[in-house]
């Protein structure tokens, strides 16, 4: 295995103020109907084919769910919190210096507030901090709160990629009727990749701002990698679009990450797999005064993996395997690099819209 040679500074690390999580919204909304999956049964005599069960029509059809015992302590999620607390407190000039090259679809890095645009001439109130795999490939500077914590994060992101994401693609193989290791073998920490562990913060604005923005915060969009963990912030303003064409809240269960199918998945299966359309809206009014903090780890397989249909027998049955692959000569960092830069396309009014990236393949992106 490569070893990493970040640069620390030799000063102990400073201690962080513990991270306080905001108290859940009063308001009665329109919340998702999900699954959860339990993954301390995953290892039991029969869990996982249990667990397959569960879980098979919730990503065919809405491709969002829960996992809860999933092997990390609130307090080590918190921890994470209070890095990113930490690390948006910072000037924005010293953030600046470690500005990802956006321009190029990597997303390694700082991804300052305003990057997109989310009506003609309105920017988004985000902030996004990247940290990608502690591998001498990706290896970049980070600032001095990275580095002072970089063994407890990548701790963290090894427990994510190694033991949480394993078992869920084993979970989607066994769905697909595939040997248990074909999804996990194209996603080991070690492969070049895209996957990262991300900070986000979204700045709260005032209800006039809110009515300018029509409340949104965040597009409704596909992700673009494999699959996306949100740790869980109670501070509701996640949205899925339902089948019905409804918008409905995803509830911050105590104790639970919301995972959701992306676009790899989607293509890798010709759309067996839902890459769910989803946005951000500003908060319930008890919680609309407040910044809203987000821990995130995006899974996306090594790059030079091509987008085309798998051989799954689910598949076939289904018919889902025909001849014409448009996905198919695409890579998946190619893909994943052309989104990226697509998030910094101008805004075009009138809302609604679908967009080529690659190869012929189009996105739509919502309001
Ligand atoms: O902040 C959230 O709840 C979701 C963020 C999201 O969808 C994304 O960053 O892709
Ligand atoms: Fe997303």
């Amino acid at each position: 295995m490569a070893t990493f040679t970040q640069t620390v500074t030799g000063v102990p690390a400073k201690q962080l103020p513990r991270y306080e999580q905001a108290a859940e919204s009063k308001h009665e909304l329109d919340w998702a109907d999900l699954v959860t999956l339990d993954l301390s049964k995953f290892d039991a005599p029969g869990g996982k084919q249990a667990l397959a069960h569960q879980l098979k029509d919730a990503v065919h059809k809405v491709g969002f769910f829960y996992i809860t015992n999933f092997g990390l302590e609130q307090e080590q999620v918190d921890r994470q919190f209070a890095i990113g607390k930490e690390l948006f407190s910072l000037p924005t000039e010293e953030k600046l210096k470690y500005r990802a090259d956006l321009e190029h679809g990597n997303y390694n890095g700082y991804r300052p507030l305003g990057s997109a645009e989310l009506f003609p001439g309105l920017r988004d109130n985000v902030e996004m901090y990247n940290v990608f795999k502690y591998i001498p490939e990706l290896e970049r500077t980070q600032p001095e709160v990275i580095n002072e914590h970089w063994q407890e994060i990548e701790g963290f992101q090894r427990h994510i990629a190694e033991d949480v994401v394993q078992k869920l693609l084993i979970l989607i193989a066994i769905i697909l009727e595939l040997p248990e290791d074909y999804l996990t073998k194209g996603h080991r920490y070690d492969d070049i990749s895209e996957c990262h562990l991300r900070y986000m913060i979204y700045h709260a604005r005032t209800p006039e701002e809110n009515e300018r923005y029509q409340n949104l915060y965040s597009r409704g969009h596909t992700d673009f990698g494999s699959l996306t963990l949100l740790f869980r912030q109670p501070i509701a303003a996640l949205q899925i679009l339902t089948a019905d064409g409804s918008w409905k809240w995803v509830k911050p269960h105590p104790g639970s990450i919301t995972v959701n199918i992306a676009d790899v998945l989607q293509f890798w299966t010709a759309g067996y797999l839902k890459s769910s359309i989803h946005r951000v809206v500003a908060p319930p009014p008890d919680q609309s005064g407040l910044d809203r903090l987000g821990l995130l780890y995006f899974l996306r397989p090594a790059q030079d993996l091509s987008l085309k249909t798998v051989d799954s027998p689910l598949l076939e049955r289904l018919g889902l395997k025909g001849d014409e692959d448009e996905a198919g000569s695409i890579k998946a960092g190619d893909w994943v690099r052309a989104r990226v830069k697509g998030n910094l396309d101008k805004a075009v009014a009138g809302g609604q819209k679908e967009k080529a990236v690659l190869g012929g393949v189009k996105v739509k992106y919502y309001n």
